[in-house]
């Protein structure tokens, strides 16, 4: 445990990293995968199963927090680690993604977002200064600054629009921030797939006083191999001795081939999302437990899982559970799924530390080309 903030650089293999983020609450092991804790709460599973699957950090979320239960109340309950009983890392983004992407009626303009809850229609204002205010009183441990993201496709225009106002948004974040002992900042790149709006979005945060740095503004519909180009623009331009964060990134694959880039924190709604519709990640691949061809079969998900609840439930159970739309059957493909992430960052850790990355994919690879297993 630290007192302070701070990334360390283990090992390296090519442009991969091997890392550690030392935080008050504990350290996170980079490359690592952060669990989506939206409304404080990881879906459909306990915080201990989450910690269980090998997870350090989850995160959470300014814009679900604030409309509710609210985040003065989250903090008079003593902040959201007590709230949500974990007592380990939390990062929380700042609201702007979110705002935009779900609430009703909003209006954006130098100031900030305002815009009426998707709950119950009441009007709300996030700013830079409130949304740093809201990640202050809940307490979390890496804050994310208040910035705009566009969806892609989108003009040149759109995309200097957005990556320029979120380059305001950034100083007026550092500032509200202040030195808020033993808590990060982390800067978010944007910029649209436009490589020089990304360079100089990159440049302008590298030279400010961020404990991190984030990509955003990818994942956001545009092809693979458009995402991965970005990240060969943007990387070099990010310190080496400050931890990358893919934000809302992303399938294995994706995860992979950006690890192997440079990156080394993701977070994804995948693995939760996809436990609660009956699809289930392996090594082999992904395993659709809706398809009736299941239904008969006595063996498990996947024997050498590092999950036992990969091992210890046939296919023919959560076939039964995911068709009978019982509770069981979300708990145990989310757990699955949460786990099967942690193992791959596991797995991609090890790799790095032995300088056999390479090797590692090729073999991750073969495995997920089993297809459907
Ligand atoms: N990949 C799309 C994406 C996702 C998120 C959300 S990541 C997240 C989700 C829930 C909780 C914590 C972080 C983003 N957040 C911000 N602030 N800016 C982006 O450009 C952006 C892009």
């Amino acid at each position: 445990m630290t007192e302070q903030f701070s990334f360390r650089l283990l090992a390296k293999d090519g442009a991969a990293r091997r890392g550690l983020v030392s935080t008050p609450r504990g350290d996170i092991r980079t490359p690592a995968f952060m669990p989506v804790g939206t409304a404080a709460t990881v879906k459909a599973m306990f915080p201990q199963d989450v910690r269980a699957t090998g997870a350090d950090i989850v995160l959470g979320n300014v814009y679900h927090l604030m409309l509710r239960p609210g985040a003065e109340r989250i903090a008079a309950l003593g902040g959201l680690h007590k709230f949500m009983n974990w007592p380990h890392p939390i990062l929380t983004d700042s609201g702007g993604f979110q705002v935009m992407s779900l609430s009703k009626l909003r209006k954006l303009n130098e100031e900030g977002v305002a815009f009426q809850s998707h709950i119950d229609g009441s009007r709300h204002m996030l700013t830079p200064e409130r949304s740093m205010e809201i990640q202050r009183l809940l307490d979390s441990d890496i804050h994310m600054q208040f910035d705009e993201c566009v969806r892609l496709p989108c003009t040149d225009a759109e995309a200097e629009r957005a990556m320029r106002l979120s380059l305001r948004w950034a100083e007026r974040s550092r500032k509200a921030f202040g030195d808020a002992r033993g808590k990060a900042l982390f800067g978010i790149v944007q910029g649209g797939a436009s490589p020089p709006l990304r360079i100089e979005s990159a440049k302008a945060l590298a030279a400010m006083d961020f404990h991190g740095l984030a990509i955003g503004g990818l994942a956001v519909g545009e092809p693979q191999d458009v995402m991965l180009a970005m990240l060969d623009i943007v990387i070099p331009h990010l310190p080496e001795e400050k931890p990358r964060y893919l934000m809302g990134v992303g399938t294995p694959d994706d995860i992979v081939q950006s690890v192997l880039r440079g990156v080394d924190m993701f977070d994804c709604v995948m693995p939760t999302r996809a436990g609660r519709h009956g699809l289930a990640y392996t090594r082999f691949g992904r395993v659709n437990l809706r398809n009736a061809r299941h239904a008969d079969d006595a063996a498990p998900l996947d024997e050498g899982a590092a999950c036992a609840s990969a091992r210890d439930y046939s296919r023919a159970y959560l076939h039964h559970l995911v068709k009978a739309q019982e509770i069981l059957g979300m708990m145990l493909l989310t757990e699955i799924n949460v786990a099967y992430y942690q193992e791959l960052m596991a797995g991609l850790r090890e790799a790095i530390e032995q300088g056999r990355l390479a090797d590692f994919i090729v073999q991750t690879k073969e495995g997920w080309a089993r297809g459907e297993a």
